[in-house]
């Protein structure tokens, strides 16, 4: 259970997360919506500590992951998978490269220094880039893919780190629908069939409503909204965007989930 307790942030005085709470239980498929600047990425940058918070904590499964420093910062954030809008990839490395570089923190340091992948290794990396229907693209350089290729890639990379939680800040917007579909469908399951809780920052409504089960909406820091997709009625919406909700689209329910299956066995 990851747990944010009065997350705030300050820059210079100027407020970008503003006292949020919020209990997310494991497995869920939360979406962070809200307009630009309202300070969807800077939460999720503060749950993997890529920004620390002014005040306010974040415990996952208890433990304060805000006080974590070191090896113990390192294990976190291997346990704390990012997915970033534009990719963070390796152009020059080859895709298999670029997955197995999620594999780092499951390898001794000599041998992630010098690269050295086992056998198990890089049968973790096929798999989890043939779950994406992408292992025939493994030895090309990942700059030579198109953008959606390039995010299921780094989704790919993020599976493979075994994380308890994936964060995804704006992981589609970049993309074209089709290759948002495909994107999201990726995070979709990776979602439901490992357990994997995923937050998901998004600015499309329509895509928010119809992947997560879940919707957090900020507005200038503040959480105006938590609850179900179906209970973002045009009140709400209009509080977080200024528009009707209707006006953003919707799309249809997202599929059953599976129970959890083991982690990443080889096909
Ligand atoms: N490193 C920083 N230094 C100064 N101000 C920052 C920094 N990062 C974010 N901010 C400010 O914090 C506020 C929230 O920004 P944030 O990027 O979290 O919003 P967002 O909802 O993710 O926006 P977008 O959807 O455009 O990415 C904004 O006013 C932004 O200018």
């Amino acid at each position: 259970m990851l747990i944010i307790e009065g997350l705030t942030r300050r820059y210079n005085g100027r407020i970008a997360v503003d006292d949020v709470c919020l209990e997310v239980p494991r497995g869920s498929f939360v979406g962070v919506i809200g307009r630009s600047g309202a300070g969807k990425s800077t939460l999720l940058r503060m749950v993997n500590r890529l920004a620390d918070p002014s005040a306010g904590r974040v415990l996952w499964d208890g433990r304060d992951v805000t006080r974590l420093r070191g090896r113990e910062l390192r294990d976190w954030r291997g346990r704390c998978a990012m997915v970033f809008q534009g990719f963070n990839l390796s152009g020059r490395l080859d895709v298999l490269t670029n997955v197995l570089m999620g594999r780092l923190n499951h390898v001794s340091t000599p041998r992630a220094l010098l690269r050295l992948w086992s056998a198990e290794d890089r049968a973790i990396a096929l798999s989890a880039l043939e779950r994406f229907d992408i292992a025939e693209l493994a030895s090309q350089r990942a700059e030579s893919l198109s953008g959606g290729q390039q995010q299921r890639v780094a989704i790919a990379r993020a599976l493979v780190q075994e994380p308890d939680i994936i964060l995804a800040d704006e992981p589609i917007a970049s993309l074209d629908p089709r290759n948002t579909r495909i994107v999201m469908d990726a995070l979709a399951r990776i979602n439901r069939d490992f357990g994997i809780t995923v937050l998901c920052n998004l600015h499309a409504l329509d895509i928010a409503r119809g992947y997560c089960d879940r919707l957090v909406g900020l507005s200038a820091g503040r959480l105006v909204f938590d609850g179900p997709p179906g209970e973002l009625d045009a009140e709400a919406a209009r509080k977080l965007y200024g528009l009707e909700g209707g006006a953003a689209g919707g799309a249809g329910p997202r599929p059953e989930r599976a129970s959890p299956a083991p982690l990443l066995l080889p096909n």
